[in-house]
């Protein structure tokens, strides 16, 4: 129950969107995708859904291309987010439930167990017109999952929502994964990733610079984050052996390192300068891999 990209390329025109992307997407995880803007993440999203034909490779899940007939396994939150506004979100999730071979009895006991979810029952006969924006994401979240799908492709679910709204999200999202739902999900922000996913891959310009398990990429990348909180000034660091970045932080400073080593060097550098409050040795965080990686400041 694996979904595999083989050397996937896209091209519109002259202009690559994907490039040679190769993945092996594991069945019942949560897979991130991360991307600056046009990095083409939606573009993967719309091959491996069957809405854009591939220029190049291949794309299969269980061993098989995804077509119409297996819309009822799938679940789609679409970037550009489009509900009918004039239809109550009652009539809305029964049309695209039953559009998904359901049951309208079994639609409404869903509809009403997600509404209550997220709090929100009094929707239910609410045109969709009269919600804000956020709330209408819910509603369309929802539509992507009412029928239970076994695979889940959601395209920057926590955009727009504010922060009350985006951890009932991720919670919502967690609870599909751990019932089996096999999730790729895209975003901006690498927090979302490196809280939700074991497994991703950072686009860049339609290629993929880094891929694989959050683990791996970690401890692949080598390199550690040094915090320290003292007493007295520790400008001194700002060009010690085996420091490569350095930020000044409230309390003193944090520091990019070449390697657990050079963290061995600076705890023998501070001894007998003053109080040392804070010494945390700390794993690269995803925003400093993409950062290396992709050269640009990301937050
Ligand atoms: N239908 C299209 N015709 C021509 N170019 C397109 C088309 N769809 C996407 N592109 C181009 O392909 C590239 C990748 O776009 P895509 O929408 O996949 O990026 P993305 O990573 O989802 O970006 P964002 O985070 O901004 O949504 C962009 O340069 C975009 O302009």
């Amino acid at each position: 129950m694996t979904l595999i990209l083989k050397d996937v390329t896209k091209r519109f025109g002259q202009h690559t969107a994907v490039d040679h992307l190769s993945l092996e997407i594991p069945a019942k995880e949560m897979f991130g995708f991360l991307g600056g803007n046009g990095a083409g993440k939606t573009t993967t999203f719309r091959m491996i859904l069957g809405l854009l034909d591939i220029t190049e490779g291949e794309i299969s899940w269980n061993g098989d291309t995804i077509n119409y007939d297996k819309s009822h396994l799938i679940g789609y939150l679409p970037e550009e987010r489009g509900l009918y506004p004039k239809l109550t979100v009652k009539d809305q999730i029964v049309y695209l439930g039953k559009l998904r071979g359901m049951q309208k009895q079994d639609v409404l006991t869903e509809l009403d167990r997600w509404l209550e979810r997220f709090k929100v029952p009094e929707y239910l006969n609410k045109k969709v017109e009269e919600l804000s924006k956020g709330n209408q994401q819910k509603i369309q979240f929802i539509s992507a999952v009412i029928h239970k799908p076994e695979l889940l492709i959601l395209d920057e679910p926590f955009s727009g929502l504010d922060p009350i709204n985006v951890e009932m999200l991720k919670e919502a999202v967690v609870d599909l994964k751990e019932q089996g739902t096999s999730i790729v999900f895209s975003s901006h922000q690498m927090d979302h990733v490196e809280e939700l996913c074991k497994h991703l891959c950072i686009l860049h310009k339609g290629n993929p610079v880094v891929q694989g398990s959050l683990r791996d990429i970690k401890q692949s990348f080598g390199k550690k984050n040094l915090v320290i909180h003292a007493e007295f000034p520790l400008e001194f660091l700002r060009d010690y052996p085996g420091v490569i970045r350095y930020k000044k932080v409230m309390e003193g400073c944090e520091l990019q390192i070449e390697n657990e080593a050079a963290s061995q060097d600076i705890f023998k550098a501070l001894q007998g300068k003053g109080f040392v409050r804070k010494f945390d040795l700390e794993e690269p965080s995803l925003n400093d891999i993409f950062i290396e990686k992709v050269g640009a400041s990301y937050e």
